[in-house]
C-alpha cells in the first residue's frame, strides 16, 4: 500500500471539491479520485452549451454516467434517463446552474430529527462562505464566496408578462430575493455563472488549487478498503489493473447520491442480506441506498412569439458565432431559465410546496426517456414545469452486480404515492389558470404540452406518469440520523466504522425545497469545517 495522502476523498463533484479544496487550504495532503475526464471544455464550460450537451447522446455520454432508472412500475414501466455527472466537478459541470436554497425550515426540520448542527442558522454560515451573490454579501448572502451567483438577465417579454399574470391570478408577491429572508413568490432565477463562464465547483475550487491537493481524473475507485473496521484506504481501477491508495487520516465518500451508495455496499456496508447475495463480506449491516427519493416535473409548454426562442439549428448557431466573437454577450452565457415561483397547493401546510420553473424555450414531450436526440416544437414557446419539491414516495439504489464497474439499480419509486400525482396535478392546473391571466393570455397562441386536448383533472392526471420527469435532484441514499434509517451521524461518520464519512446529496435525510446544488455545496462547506473541527 503505497501512502499517498492524509484525506482522499472520493468523488470531485458539488461537495467533494469543495472539500478536498478546504482541507488542502488548511494544510493538508489531500488526494481528490475522480471517475470522469476533465472538465476544461466550451462543452461544459459555455452556460448555454447545456441543451445539445443533454440533448445529443454522443456529446452526453462524455460526461454522463448513462444511468437509468429500473421499470418505474408507477409510471407506464419506463425507464427514466437518471443524468448524473461524470467528469470533474460532477453534476455542477453539467447542471443548469439554476441557484436555489431552499426553504428555511428545511434544515430547521434536520435539526428536529436530532441532527445537532444542522438548523438553517447552523449551516447558513456555509451557504453563505461558498457563494459571490451579485448584490453582495449581507444577513443572508455571501459577498466573496468561490462561487458566483447572478439573477438572470435580459427577461424575454414571454417572462416578464409571466411574472405580471402570476402576481395576478395567485396573489403571490414579487420576491427579489427566494434565497434571502423569504422563499415564497415569484422571482427571477438567480443562476450560478458569471461573465459567460459556468460557475462550477471545478472551475471555483479546483481551477487554482495548491500543490498538496492532487486531482486524479479518471480514476474510478473499486472500493474503500477498511482493516479492522477503520477505512484506511480505498482500492482504484487503472488501466493496469486495481491498485490501494492509503489515506493517513480519512476517507470522505462524496460520489453522488448513487455512486455514494454503491461505493459504501461494495465495501460492505450495506444491507446484509444484500450484500451477501454477492458475496461481499459484510463490514456493517446499514440501510445504505434506501430512501432514494427525488424532485419530478412536468413540463406545459405555451407557443408565444414573445418567448422570442426558437429551437433550430440556425438560432443555436447564430447565437454560437455572436458569443464566440463578444463573450458574454448572448444567450448562452447563462441558465435557460428565467424565472421561478414558490407556492403552496391545497395540500401545504407551513411552506410553499410547489416550485414552477419557467423557460422561454419549447420542451420536447411527452418525455425524453429514449437515448436519442429529442425535437422539440420549432416554434417561439414558453415552458412553465409544475414541480414536486416535497415527494412522498422513497426508493432504493442496489448493487446489480459486484463488479464496480457495473450500474446499480436505481427505483425511485417515482408516483408510489398519489398525492405526489395530485400535487404535480394541481400544480398543472394552476400554471393553465395564470396562462389564461390578462398580463399573458393574448400573448398565446395555443397550449403545446400537454396540449387542450387533455382537459380535466383527469386527463392531466391521466398525463403525469408519462411525462414527469427527474429534476435530476436524487438523495438521501446515505441518509443522516441518529436513528435506525441513519447511515451516517450528523457529523457525517459512517456508523460503526472509524475514519469514514461521507458527504454529498446523498446525506439529506429529506429532500429540500428547491434545486439541490446549493445545498450539496453548503454540505461540502460543513463537512470540511466539522473535519477541520
Ligand atoms: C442534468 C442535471 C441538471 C441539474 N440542474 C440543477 C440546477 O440547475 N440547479 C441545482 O441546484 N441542481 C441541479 N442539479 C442537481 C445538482 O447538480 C446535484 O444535486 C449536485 O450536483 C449533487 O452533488 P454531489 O456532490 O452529491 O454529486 P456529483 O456532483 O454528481 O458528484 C459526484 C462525483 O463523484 C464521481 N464518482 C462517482 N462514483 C465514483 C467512483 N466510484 N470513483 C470516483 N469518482 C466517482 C462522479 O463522477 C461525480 O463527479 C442537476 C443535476 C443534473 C444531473
Amino acid at each position: 500500500m503505497t501512502e499517498v495522502a492524509d484525506y482522499i476523498v472520493v468523488g470531485s463533484g458539488s461537495a467533494g471539491a469543495i472539500i478536498a479544496r478546504r482541507l488542502a487550504d488548511a494544510g493538508a495532503a489531500v488526494t481528490l479520485l475522480e471517475a470522469g475526464r476533465r472538465d476544461n471544455t466550451r462543452l461544459v464550460r459555455k452556460p448555454g452549451m447545456i441543451g445539445p450537451l443533454h440533448s445529443v447522446p454522443q456529446l452526453k455520454q462524455i460526461v454522463d454516467w448513462g444511468h437509468y432508472t429500473v421499470e418505474q412500475k408507477h409510471a407506464l414501466a419506463r425507464k427514466v434517463p437518471m443524468t448524473h455527472g461524470k467528469v470533474v466537478g460532477g453534476s455542477s459541470s453539467i447542471n443548469g446552474m439554476v441557484f436555489v436554497r431552499g426553504n428555511r425550515k428545511n434544515f430547521d426540520d434536520w435539526a428536529a430529527e436530532g441532527n445537532t448542527g444542522w438548523s438553517y442558522e447552523d449551516v447558513l454560515p456555509s451557504f453563505k462562505k461558498f457563494e459571490s451573490f451579485e448584490d453582495g454579501g449581507n444577513e443572508w448572502r455571501g459577498g466573496d464566496g468561490p462561487i458566483k451567483v447572478i439573477r438572470a438577465r435580459d427577461l424575454t417579454p414571454a417572462s416578464e408578462s409571466f411574472i405580471e399574470a402570476l402576481v395576478q391570478a395567485t396573489g403571490a408577491r414579487r420576491n427579489p430575493d427566494y434565497n434571502g429572508a423569504e422563499q415564497e413568490g415569484v422571482s427571477i432565477f438567480q443562476q450560478s455563472n458569471s461573465n459567460g463562464l459556468r460557475s462550477s465547483t471545478a472551475v471555483g475550487y479546483l481551477d487554482d488549487r495548491p500543490a498538496n491537493l492532487t486531482v486524479l481524473p479518471k480514476t474510478q475507485v473499486a472500493r474503500v478498503v477498511i482493516e479492522n473496521g477503520r477505512a484506511v484506504g480505498v482500492e482504484i481501477l487503472t488501466v493496469r489493473g486495481r491498485e490501494v491508495l492509503r489515506a493517513a487520516r480519512e476517507v470522505i465518500v462524496s460520489a453522488g447520491a448513487f455512486g455514494s451508495p454503491q461505493l459504501l455496499q461494495l465495501s460492505g456496508i450495506g444491507p446484509a442480506d444484500h450484500l451477501r447475495a454477492f458475496d461481499i463480506d459484510v463490514v456493517a449491516d446499514l440501510p445504505v441506498g434506501d430512501n432514494l427519493h427525488d424532485h419530478l416535473f412536468v413540463p406545459m409548454s405555451f407557443a408565444m412569439p414573445t418567448a422570442l426562442h426558437r429551437s433550430s439549428p440556425g438560432h443555436f448557431a447564430s447565437a454560437l458565432v455572436r458569443e464566440t466573437l463578444r463573450n458574454n454577450s448572448t444567450w448562452l452565457a447563462r441558465s435557460v431559465f428565467e424565472v421561478v415561483s414558490f407556492l403552496r397547493t391545497s395540500q401545504a401546510k407551513d411552506i410553499p410546496d410547489l416550485q414552477l420553473h419557467v423557460l422561454p424555450w419549447s420542451y420536447p414531450g411527452p418525455n425524453q426517456d429514449a437515448p436519442i436526440r429529442h425535437v422539440p416544437d420549432p416554434r417561439c414557446a414558453l415552458t412553465v414545469m409544475s414541480t414536486l419539491i416535497y415527494p412522498r414516495s422513497r426508493g432504493t439504489v442496489r448493487l446489480l452486480s459486484a463488479d464496480p464497474a457495473a450500474a446499480p439499480a436505481i427505483d425511485p419509486n417515482y408516483l408510489d404515492e398519489q398525492v405526489d400525482v395530485d400535487t404535480l396535478v394541481e400544480g398543472m392546473e394552476l400554471i393553465r389558470e395564470i396562462m389564461a391571466a390578462g398580463p399573458i393570455a393574448g400573448a398565446v397562441d395555443t397550449e403545446v404540452q400537454p396540449g387542450a386536448q387533455h382537459r380535466t383533472r383527469a386527463d392531466l392526471a391521466k398525463e403525469v406518469p408519462n411525462r414527469a420527469t427527474t429534476v435530476y435532484h436524487p438523495v438521501g441514499t446515505c441518509r443522516m440520523g441518529v436513528d435506525e434509517r441513519a447511515v451516517v451521524d450528523p457529523t457525517l461518520r459512517v456508523r460503526g466504522v472509524e475514519g469514514l464519512r461521507v458527504a454529498d446529496a446523498s446525506i439529506m435525510p429529506s429532500i429540500v425545497g428547491g434545486n439541490t446544488n446549493a445545498t450539496t455545496m453548503m454540505i461540502g462547506e460543513h463537512a470540511a469545517a466539522m473535519l477541520l473541527g
